[in-house]
């Protein structure tokens, strides 16, 4: 018997316009369909401004849709819920606090005793490699380290949907490829569902289930392609397999077009 997968986002001819501070209108996001399912590890690529983030920002419930419909766990979109975790580039760590009280905040927010919050960071601390750390304070830690408390401290609180904005963007290369492996790793078991925004197609394709194509702004689905790398994964392993080539040329050139519409536009702005 197949197991009958539910989605958990579905964006419906969704639509967003900003108001321009010159009092335009600006249509980031344009009839936009997507859906992703549970348990599902979805990539977002597109050239830069294409409307990503603003993407993620309708599906987090922290904008709304100018038009269409955006569905979270089976219901329109309302606010923040309890089991979106986020993760974006800039670390969302409190520097004022320890590193495991910054991983204890979450389930003490939502109601867990000291004792048991306590005892789930120090179990997930242990899984990112920090428990010598629960002292520190985020200042007193590396880049890829900060990270880390900002992937425990939101697995911690057990997420259905985890949102990421190009949580690895400001780490060097090989710092990048850690994380991503540690974000599989910590990922597999859990049955969350991931939206992964990023600029890097290999990074896309090393850790994705669907890589959803963007076109250039404003933003709606081009073309989605399924990843058929067997897990588990090993980033820098994989990027040397012959069908992870085959599969980044097949999406280059899909993406590398909107690219390209994008430079083209910027020159002409420009000029
Ligand atoms: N609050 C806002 N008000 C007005 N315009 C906005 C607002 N937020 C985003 N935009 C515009 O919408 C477009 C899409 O922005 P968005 O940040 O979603 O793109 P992106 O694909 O994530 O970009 P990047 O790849 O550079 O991070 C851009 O032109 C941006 O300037």
């Amino acid at each position: 018997m197949s197991i009958q997968k539910r989605p958990v986002i579905e964006l419906r001819g969704a639509s967003k316009v900003f108001r321009t501070p010159s009092g335009g209108l600006h249509t980031a996001v344009r009839d936009l369909n997507l859906t992703v399912e549970q348990g599902e590890f979805v990539a977002v690529v597109g050239p830069t401004g294409c409307g990503k983030s603003t993407t993620l920002t309708l599906v987090s419930g922290l904008e709304e849709a100018t038009e269409g419909e955006v569905m979270v766990g089976g219901a329109p979109v309302s606010g923040i819920g309890d089991k979106v975790g986020f993760v974006f580039q800039q670390d969302a760590v409190f520097p004022w606090r320890s590193v495991l009280s910054n991983v204890m905040a979450g389930p003490r927010f939502r109601g867990v005793p000291k004792a048991e919050a306590k005892e789930r960071a120090r179990s997930w601390l242990a899984r990112v490699g920090l428990s010598a750390f629960e002292d520190r304070y985020p200042h007193q830690l590396s880049g890829g380290q900060r990270k880390r408390v900002a992937l425990a401290a939101t697995f911690v609180n057990d997420p259905e949907l985890l949102l990421m904005d190009e949580p690895f963007s400001a780490l060097d290369v090989q710092t990048r490829a850690l994380m991503s492996d540690e974000l599989l790793d910590l990922w597999a078991g859990t049955g969350a569902s991931v939206v992964f925004v990023t600029h890097d197609l290999e990074e896309s394709i090393a850790l994705a289930d669907k890589v959803v194509v963007m076109t250039a702004g404003p933003a709606t689905v081009k073309e989605i392609f399924t990843i058929d790398l067997p897990r588990p994964r090993r980033v820098e392993a994989v990027r040397l397999e012959p069908r992870f080539v085959e599969i980044y040329r097949e999406i280059w050139s899909s993406l590398g077009e909107e690219v390209r519409i994008t430079r083209e536009r910027s020159a002409s702005d420009a000029a």
